[in-house]
């Protein structure tokens, strides 16, 4: 038995789940007219509403016991204080102090590592102010116009997923690419419309050993050399940011044209480091800034709100209930603003690739559920493909949902009607449609007997699914700051309750390394049978059909 679920409120936890999953939240409603104002949150110009949950005021007490007795306080002030929390890697965690506007003392090993942060923050301020400003010219004379960010994972979706939601703040000054996969596909299709005399190319590895982003990097590099670029004229068109200077300098960058981090900044919590250079350049140093502000508000308030009104522990402690105690196995993030349709993607990462563990810190096998599975879509795309199963299917889905009261298009009807969605689906998800009404609704449509009976229970909504709903003002880069803090603070929360290292991922290696020996065997003509027989057999498959 495991440390956690011996705790006093786990056990109790346990109990008093078995009682709410006798009750719906339609008679929660019902029965509790102040229930919104009970249950939400409030920050800065967010409010969290998590009154649509199985939830009472009970269970929300014991939840915030639960997260005092796993001690999360303790663990939160470890984080901030950067102690080597990341055991597996023997490093501290410190993606705040990249976004710590106070300027306080962060100390790594008896060193305040904020003179480094704000040293590179002002090399970026330089670099991507000549870039705008197209004083930094390509090496025929010409400014730039593109930028190709070049790298994967955590090197990659940070930048894509706050380009794209900050479009506004970014748009006609330069055109953004991003390029991920091996799949030459991306590489070629994004250089077909390029031209190397106007383009910059930003290579992004935290490693900078990351086979995809450096054999990618390579393609630029002879693509560029190839149409006339000389190797003095890379210096204008290639730059890097990595944690290793040697790998950089042994690719031909300049040292001069390297943007720095440190091993305590986690490659999925890395894009407000010098990772976000592509975001700086393209929507400026200050509103990156802004960004890096409303995070570090998040974090202020994440360190020093009581547990009852914190709202990433509030989010994360919801999250614990359903995923421990009502055996939900996932989580869908809905955001009802097409700038942040990649939102979901990054906390694919951002979660998965955190919590998804199955032993302790200490190595020990756990005996609960850890990290859900993270997905989802758009408002309203998603409600045209898959709400049906969360509406009526078997598996309980908890989902956020998340929108801006103000749209940067407000064109026509259409922000009204994207919301009076968002809040009808919160509404059907907890309310459903009972036998009863969906018998008068029929019977008004005039059917009756046999037809009606058979149609009944196909019409019927459970309803009692669980929804938050995080409205904001406006999507500015400060409020994405936030937003995002939010989700990793959440994250680390569920981490501390479960006991997992949220900041290593060995689970990614194992495939790496059996790629490195597959490659070499792809390329003679041997069959192979070193492997089991249906890698044998697909290798052999593949060597039969290729065409030279
Ligand atoms: O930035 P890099 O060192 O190139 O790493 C890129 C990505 O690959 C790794 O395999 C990890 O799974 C990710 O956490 C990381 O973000």
């Amino acid at each position: 038995m495991s440390e956690l679920t011996q705790t006093e409120s786990w056990k109790q936890l346990a109990q008093h789940a078995d009682e709410m999953k006798q009750v719906h939240m339609r008679n929660l409603f019902a029965e509790q007219p102040d229930r919104f104002e009970t249950f939400s949150a409030h920050f800065n110009d967010m409010l969290v509403d998590y009154s649509k949950n199985i939830i009472s005021e009970k269970t929300m007490a014991l939840l915030m016991k639960l997260a005092r007795e796993r001690d999360v306080p303790g663990w939160v002030e470890r984080m901030f204080h950067g102690e080597r929390i990341n055991n597996t890697e023997d490093r501290a965690v410190l993606h705040t102090a990249l976004r710590n506007r106070s300027n306080r003392p962060v100390m790594v090993d008896g060193r305040d590592v904020m003179p480094d942060v704000n040293r590179v923050l002002n090399q970026m301020r330089e670099f991507t102010e000549a870039v705008r400003s197209g004083a930094w010219l390509g090496s025929t004379g010409k400014p730039i116009t593109d930028i190709v960010n070049i790298g994967i994972g955590g090197s990659d979706l940070g930048p894509v997923m706050v380009t794209e939601a900050l479009t506004p703040f970014g748009r006609d000054k330069l055109h953004m690419h991003f390029v991920s996969n091996i799949d030459g596909t991306h590489m070629v299709e994004t250089l077909r419309n390029l031209h190397r005399e106007t383009t910059l190319f930003v290579i992004v590895s935290k490693t900078f050993t990351t086979q995809e982003t450096l054999t990618n990097a390579r393609t630029a590099r002879d693509w560029f050399l190839t149409r006339g670029g000389s190797k003095t004229a890379v210096a204008k068109h290639f730059v890097a940011v990595s944690t290793n200077a040697k790998a950089v300098a042994a690719f031909g960058i300049d040292p001069a044209n390297m943007f720095e981090f440190w091993d305590w900044v986690g490659g999925r919590y890395s894009l407000w480091s010098a990772v976000g250079l592509s975001i700086a350049l393209y929507i400026g140093m200050d509103h990156f800034e802004e960004l890096l502000a409303g995070a570090h508000e998040m974090d202020e308030h994440f360190r020093t709100a009581p547990l009852e009104e914190n709202v990433p522990v509030i989010l994360a402690m919801l999250g614990v209930w359903y995923n421990n105690f009502f055996d939900a196995d996932s989580c869908a993030l809905l955001p009802y603003d097409q700038y942040m349709h990649r939102f979901p993607a990054y906390f694919q990462q951002g979660d998965m690739e955190s919590n998804g563990k199955r032993v302790t810190r200490d190595g020990k096998l756990v005996d609960y559920s850890t990290g859900p599975i993270i997905w989802g879509e758009p408002g309203t795309n998603g409600q045209h493909a898959f709400y049906q199963l969360i509406h009526q299917g078997t598996k309980l889905i908890p989902c956020d949902f998340l929108a801006p009261v103000e749209t940067k298009n407000p064109v026509g009807r259409h922000h009204p009607i994207l919301l009076s969605n968002f809040f009808a689906q919160t509404e059907a998800l907890m309310l459903g449609k009972s036998e009863e009404e969906v018998r008068a609704e029929l019977i008004e449509e005039g059917l009756s007997g046999e037809r009606l009976e058979a149609l009944l229970p196909h019409k019927v909504f459970p309803g009692n699914k669980p929804t938050n709903s995080i409205l904001f003002q406006r999507l500015t880069p400060h409020a994405l700051g936030s937003l995002i803090a939010m989700y990793e603070h959440k994250t680390f929360v569920q981490s501390v309750i479960w006991d997992v290292n949220a900041y290593d991922q060995w689970g990614v290696e194992l495939g790496k390394q059996l790629a490195r020996k597959i490659l070499p065997e792809l390329d003679d003509h041997e069959k192979v049978t070193s492997h089991d027989s249906s890698t044998n057999g697909l290798i052999n498959y593949y060597k039969e059909h290729k065409k030279e």
